[in-house]
């Protein structure tokens, strides 16, 4: 079974407290239960998991080489901040698609530009969570396409 990480960034930890107005009421639990569920329909085993710490998030992203076939991603702040994060992800070499919460190109100008964006297949803003499941579905399809062995 092909196994897909998602991965999330600083203060996704605090989903369904922090800003509801902007990042919903569900929580980083019901966040994982939505991807696990969709992942089953899809055949997907998922490897889920958030870190407050850059390094962090580089060190699993490196682990995905050999071990996971693609890799679902929001950075949260470190998008706008993180050549790390960029280059781990180029050093993988594995289909990557990008997820935000928010709509960031209709926040503040600083939350615009992505340097994931640069190395993603594709990238899901402003959809809620539901983006990881959408996230998760291309992910299927691109892995379908590649022919990667289960
Ligand atoms: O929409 C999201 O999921 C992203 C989540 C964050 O925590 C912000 O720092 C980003 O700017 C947006």
């Amino acid at each position: 079974m092909k196994l897909v990480a998602v991965l999330n960034g600083p203060n996704l930890n605090m989903l369904g407290t922090r800003e509801p107005e902007k990042y919903g009421a569900a929580t980083l639990d019901d966040l994982e239960s939505l991807c696990a569920e969709t992942a089953e329909e899809l055949g997907l085993a998922i490897d889920f998991r958030q870190s407050n710490i850059e390094g962090e998030l580089v060190s699993w992203i490196q682990e995905c080489r050999g071990r996971a076939a693609g890799i679902v991603i929001n950075p949260a702040a470190y998008s706008h901040t993180s050549v790390a994060i960029l280059d781990a992800l180029s050093a993988v070499d594995l289909p990557v698609i990008e997820v935000h919460i928010t709509n960031i190109h209709r926040r503040e100008e600083f939350r615009h530009h992505s340097y994931v964006s640069r190395i993603a297949t594709g990238v899901i803003a402003g959809l809620g969570i539901g983006g990881y499941a959408l996230a998760l579905r291309a992910m299927a399809g691109i892995l379908a396409e590649a022919g990667d062995e289960d």
